[in-house]
């Protein structure tokens, strides 16, 4: 009965085997085919690479026993033909070896900037809507950790080379053993003793291999298992270094004097370096204990291999190449097991990789054109729309149904929170409605091609984004600059003296993180916002907090030069500025995700409501008298 036990035991644990080597396999079939499809000669050179390394060391073994042999029985002459055949052969092969090995570390690198370039490609496909999703985030992170960092395809590749050359160098021992064992039953006498002698290594190295490869197996798994545990940290680590480089956040750390609280971050990052620390102390054991082992191995291979060549089956020379053999498969062996644990190990990180690339988009299909009309008749419904983020309880818009008449300018106000930004975010579908429907001149907004769409809209967020490129490519979003137009808009927003200034002018670079540019302050980067909505000349308007950072004159100005330039169009203005709101033809109240007046200012500032409290609020400050503040 325990027999039958341990027989089942034995049983399931060879099918796990075989299960793990069959995924091995298939996984690596499906790496191969990701890394052809990025550069088709890869495979050829990590197969030709990995069997002339390997071959090199059997070559100078074979004509070095050869050598020894004719030296023994004083053959000069055809000893150092064997010596020049020697030189020759492996000096080529390992010239071969090393281009070949150039030749694949270059196409390495090269699958690996693409493979890269794929992650980056996709994760700009993404809708924002899904982008907003902390589960879209780490996956994009973890795809990026696949191609890149803590599992590269580069990595990966070079573990296979050497899985590869492991490989072959183990077949060409094989070779020399099956050589050896031809010789014994060609030439000697007695066979029983080398037979049983051999037998004997064969046991002792079954079990140093056994014994080997599940502790190297056992010490990768480890090494595996803290790179798991550990992507956490290396994400607080990079972040704590970024911010050391982070212009924007440079002056809140000194004023606030965060150094200290950015270093005991970075200080709990250290528990993961402590664990490598400690994985290295007990891998240092792991091996040594392996090397240990082989040792014995050795000894107990030189013994065996004497007394077969005491029996005159073989010559000195043999000894050293048949006993040298022996020891290359063990060492082969040992670390075939150790390269197939790495392998193993980074599937996992690539298929995350291959499941962000396959990842379906939201796949917005509305293929309508959106009709081009010099007359800006575009009118927008909002019917029962609500809104709730992804993994939120509470809805940011409830049952908001609008109308927006086609070259109207429209205030829109309300307290922090209430819902102003993700009115927008649905109107210029960013987002996707939870329930409700937005129609455009009639028809349902999901039906018209997005990018077709996103055209009839010119946005300044609240937390709008300059990039770190050129001033003229910034505001044409692209590397054609009409630059007529780029000076235009930048004088219509009063920037004109501003690049003036600017030793490039148009193509003046902004910002340091992206090179030597050009820093904007506060307020001049808000105007290249707006300057960059002009430029895109949408029939839609919409400004987010368009002022917060101008002084008044140039607010004013803005206002003034405002009214002239959307005269034609539409514009909505969210502001908590009240006085803005004047310049508007009606104003949208929103409270808690609804709207809950409309109106003129006029109309609104004269009813009991939310309106007027905002707009009591401010005013009073310019109607009292100035504040002492001793
Ligand atoms: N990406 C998001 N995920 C979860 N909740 C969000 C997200 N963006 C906004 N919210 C929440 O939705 C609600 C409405 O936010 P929204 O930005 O629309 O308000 P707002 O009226 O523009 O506020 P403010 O005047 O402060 O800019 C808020 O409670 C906000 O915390």
């Amino acid at each position: 009965m325990r027999l039958c036990m341990k027989c089942r035991v034995i049983i399931i644990r060879k099918e796990r085997m075989s299960m793990r080597l069959k995924e091995a396999w298939q996984e690596t079939c499906k790496f191969i085919r990701m890394m052809r499809a990025s550069e088709p000669h890869l495979i050829l050179y990590l197969f030709l690479t990995a069997l002339i390394t390997a071959s090199v060391p059997f070559i100078t073994l074979y004509f070095s026993a050869r050598i020894l042999n004719l030296l023994m029985i004083s053959q000069f002459e055809p000893a150092m033909n064997n010596v020049f055949w020697m030189i020759g052969l492996s000096g080529l092969l390992t010239l071969i070896s090393k281009a070949l090995n150039q030749r694949f570390i270059k196409i390495r690198d090269i699958s690996e900037y693409k493979i890269r370039q794929r992650v980056i490609e996709k994760s700009y496909q993404i809708e924002y809507e899904d982008l907003e999703k902390t589960e879209t985030l780490d996956e994009i992170r973890k795809a990026d950790q696949g191609s890149n960092g803590g599992g590269g395809t580069g990595e990966q590749l070079r573990d296979l080379l050497q899985f590869l050359t492991m490989f072959f160098s183990m077949l060409f021992s094989l070779l020399f053993v099956a050589l050896l064992l031809v010789q014994i039953f060609l030439s000697a006498q007695d066979k029983t003793l080398p037979l049983l002698s051999l037998g004997a290594l064969l046991l002792v190295y079954g079990a140093v291999i056994g014994i080997g490869s599940r502790l190297s197996a056992k010490s990768g798994q480890l090494l595996q298992k803290m790179k798991r545990d550990n992507v956490h940290n290396n994400a607080i680590s990079n972040y704590v270094g970024n911010l050391g480089m982070s212009i924007n956040h440079g002056k809140d750390i000194r004023l606030f004097q965060m150094q200290e609280l950015i270093l005991q971050l970075f200080e709990k990052t250290l528990i993961g370096a402590r664990f490598y620390m400690d994985w290295g102390t007990t891998n240092g054991r792991i091996n040594g204990f392996i090397l240990f082992l082989t040792q014995l191995a050795s000894g107990m291979t030189y013994l065996v291999i004497g007394i077969i060549a005491m029996q005159g089956t073989i010559g000195i020379g043999e000894v050293m190449l048949y006993a040298n053999a022996i020891l290359r498969f063990t060492t082969s062996l040992v670390t075939l097991a150790s390269s197939y644990n790495n392998l193993a190990y980074r599937y996992e990180y690539l298929n995350s990789y291959e499941a962000f690339i396959q990842r379906p988009n939201l796949g917005y299909e509305g293929t309508l054109p959106i009709e081009k009309r010099d007359d800006h008749e575009y009118h927008l419904t909002f019917d029962h729309v609500s809104y709730c983020y992804p993994g939120q309880k509470v809805y940011a818009l409830k049952d908001v149904s609008f109308d927006l008449e086609m070259k109207k300018h429209f205030a829109v106000v309300g307290r922090n929170g209430a819902g102003k930004t993700t009115f927008i975010k649905l109107m210029c579908r960013l987002t996707e409605p939870t329930s409700g429907r937005i129609l455009l001149n009639g028809i349902d907004i999901r039906k018209y091609d997005i990018e077709e769409y996103m055209q009839i809209f010119s946005v300044v967020f609240q937390d709008f984004k300059l990039m770190e490129m050129p001033l003229g490519e910034n505001l044409a979003s692209g590397s054609q600059v009409d630059e007529k137009r780029a000076c235009q808009v930048l004088e219509e927003v009063g920037l004109g003296p501003r690049l003036q200034k600017m030793k490039q002018g148009l193509k003046t670079q902004l910002g340091k993180e992206n090179g030597d540019g050009e820093l904007l302050s506060g307020g001049e980067a808000q105007k290249a916002a707006i300057a960059r909505a002009l430029y895109k000349d949408a029939p839609i308007v919409i400004l987010d907090e368009p002022t917060a950072a101008l002084d008044p004159i140039s607010e004013a100005e803005i206002y003034e030069n405002f009214s002239e330039l959307v005269k034609d169009k539409t514009s909505i203005f969210i502001s908590h500025r009240m006085s803005s709101c004047k310049f508007c033809d009606e104003i949208i109240v929103f409270d808690q995700g609804q709207i809950i007046q409309r109106g003129t200012h006029d109309q609104l500032a004269a009813q009991p409501g939310l309106y007027q409290e905002l707009w009591e609020a401010q005013a009073q400050y310019y109607r009292r008298p100035a504040l002492k503040l001793i």
